[in-house]
């Protein structure tokens, strides 16, 4: 199949990248395809885009047989997307609207892998929204998400390192999250000031009797003052200063040496039996 090159779809459509809409597009097709391959086979599979723009990643997706339902709020980029959807017939749902307004699980219907190119507060939103829910596994298989460097290492951090913090508890809690490619800041257009990474995350088994809210209590008391010991950041959190006595850990320690598992230990001893 093929198709125009994203430039001149680009100048045909007038598609000027808006600034408030958060648009850097991707143009180098090759760069597009080894990003569709992050979540593996997609033959036949449900894959959710939010934020399709112009279509780079969209067409990557779609070569690599997925059928896609991308959601876009700009307007102007859906008739480069309808000529996408003549391309691979079947293959291909455009919704106009918001993600941040949707429900996916039930617009999807089944479960489905995540891809998206995302402006960094849109994607931080839909990040926290899909990992911190109390059923688990979710609808979702995977989730393959751009993100600015730094946040990126943010969500895979190791415990004892400055990054560490609320991100990396959640995606890592009861997922697998790894930095899966970085992406130098001129491969998009027009560049952004920063550099950016993709995260691959995963769902793996959730530890058992911990709630995502209790959990999501104790880290945001412990990182929200992070450079004070447990003892007194966690004292506002009912039961958390005797549940650290219960697991032998140390209330002078700080909230980013302890461990994923001694964050769940904690919410879980905050639970009643
Ligand atoms: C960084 S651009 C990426 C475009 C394309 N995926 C690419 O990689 O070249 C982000 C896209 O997300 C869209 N977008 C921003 N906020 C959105 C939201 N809340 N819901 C749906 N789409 C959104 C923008 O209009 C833009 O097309």
């Amino acid at each position: 199949m093929s198709l125009p090159p994203l430039r001149e779809v680009i100048a045909r459509h007038g598609l000027s990248a808006s600034k408030a809409l958060g648009q850097n597009f991707l143009f180098d097709e090759q760069l597009l395809d080894r990003i569709a391959a992050i979540p593996g086979d997609l033959q036949g599979k449900a894959v959710l885009e939010i934020g399709p723009g112009p279509g780079g990643l969209t067409r990557a997706l779609l070569r690599a047989g997925a059928r896609v339902t991308a959601i876009e709020m700009d307007r102007r980029c859906l008739p480069a997307l309808a000529e996408l959807s003549e391309a691979f017939p079947g293959q291909l749902r455009v919704i106009e609207g918001d993600a941040l307004a949707m429900d996916h699980g039930e617009l999807m219907g089944e479960p489905f892998a995540v891809v998206a190119n995302l402006p960094y507060n849109v994607g931080t939103a839909l990040f926290t929204r899909w990992l911190d829910g109390e059923d688990w596994p979710p609808q979702w298989t995977s989730l393959t998400l751009m993100f600015q460097l730094e946040v990126a290492q943010r969500i895979v951090a190791k415990p004892g390192t400055s990054a560490f913090g609320r991100l990396a508890v959640l995606a890592q809690w009861r997922s697998k999250a790894k930095l899966a490619m970085k992406v130098h800041r001129s491969a998009f257009t027009p560049p952004p000031k920063v550099m950016s990474a993709i995260v691959h995350v995963t769902p793996a088994e959730a530890p058992e009797s911990v709630s995502a809210r209790r959990l999501a209590k104790v880290t945001e008391a412990a990182f929200g003052q992070r450079r004070k010991m447990l003892r007194q950041s966690l004292k506002g959190v009912p039961g958390a200063l005797s549940a650290l006595e219960q697991l032998g850990i140390d209330r002078t320690r700080r909230a980013e040496t302890l461990s994923v598992d001694e964050f769940t230990a904690i919410a879980r001893a905050l639970d009643p039996a």
